[in-house]
């Protein structure tokens, strides 16, 4: 048996859209693999009634399928999902990282990668590297054409998950076809910035790097709230705010002495419109750990 937790991350991060993400310490998932005949799949945990388990629904049936490596698979999810924070992702790169121990497989993490995305074609129809990235490798990751670049951050953020449902599909059908070179240059120029912050662990940087003007303001119309949730967590000391992956959650990047508060003027910010919501105070952290 191997037992492996994979935490959920935050893709696109503003200015990186389909190309940034982060792990976060916390929530997680852990998943329990023991070789079989067959593959299997038995969920619990949170929003696991929603989740199903024939391995050609679930995400970690092809993960298995891509190893080769058929297992009785038990899923305890800490992520929620359709938040935004990963979830399918979680699953699919600890099922990566325990399937390939359970065969001694000999896979590098690097090269499980584009294993674990396999899961995510499962759920979104497209295999997006952008959260499986920071779930195997931790810290800030920026994925592009195949490769994956990594930087040991440690950044404190907010993630503030509200109680609607949001699925990647649909929040992908509304991302805009086109968009102006102006656009592209404030994009270019948010995005470098937020690299640098992550190089550097400067929340100042990095809550500016969010900052983007064509697939967060769409996405945006679909979360009850954003705008004041987001202007909320900047009066409370928030550095920047913006959609975490294709949302609901909404992230916020900030200092370690404004955290508290700026969690709590979130929850009060969905609060303010009927939504109930949690606030998750964690921070770019480790990638899936091996038990
Ligand atoms: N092991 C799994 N964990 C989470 N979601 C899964 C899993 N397997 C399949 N799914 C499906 O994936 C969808 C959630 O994925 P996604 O929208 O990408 O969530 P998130 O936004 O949190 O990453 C749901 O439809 C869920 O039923
Ligand atoms: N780049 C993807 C990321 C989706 O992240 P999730 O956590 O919502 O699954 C997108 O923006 O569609």
């Amino acid at each position: 048996m191997q037992t492996v937790r994979a935490p959920a991350t935050s893709a696109n991060l503003g200015s990186g859209f389909d190309v940034f993400g982060v792990a976060l310490d916390r929530p997680a998932d852990v998943v329990r693999v023991e070789k079989a005949d067959r593959t299997t799949i038995e969920m619990t945990g949170v929003g696991s009634q929603y989740i199903p388990e024939d391995p050609e629904k679930n995400v970690v049936g092809a993960v298995a399928e891509a190893l080769d490596a058929p297992a009785h698979i038990q899923i305890d999810k800490g992520v929620r999902p359709s938040s935004g924070l990963g979830s399918s992702a979680a699953s699919s790169a600890a099922a990566a990282v325990a399937l390939n121990a359970l065969y001694d497989r000999g896979r590098s993490r690097r090269e499980l990668v584009s294993v674990a995305a396999e899961g995510e074609a499962v759920v979104s129809g497209e295999a997006h590297a952008d959260n499986v990235a920071p779930a195997l490798l931790g810290g800030f990751t920026v994925a592009r054409d195949g490769a994956v670049t990594t930087v040991d951050a440690s950044i404190p953020l907010v993630a503030c998950l509200p109680e609607i449902a949001v699925s990647t599909r649909d929040a992908r059908a509304v991302v805009p076809e086109s968009a102006s070179m102006a656009d592209v240059v404030h994009t270019v120029g948010a995005a470098a910035t937020l690299s640098v912050g992550m190089c550097r662990d400067d929340p100042e940087l990095v809550g500016t790097g969010m900052d983007e003007r064509v697939v967060t303001p769409a996405r945006a119309d679909l979360i009850t709230g954003y705008d004041a949730v987001r202007a909320a967590a900047l009066d409370a000391g928030a550095t920047g705010v913006t959609v975490s992956g294709a949302g609901p959650a909404v992230i916020a990047a900030c200092r370690e002495a404004d955290q508290r508060h700026v969690a709590a003027a979130m929850v009060d910010a969905f609060a303010g419109v009927d939504v109930d919501s949690r606030a998750y105070q964690t921070r770019v952290s480790e990638g899936a750990t091996l038990y």
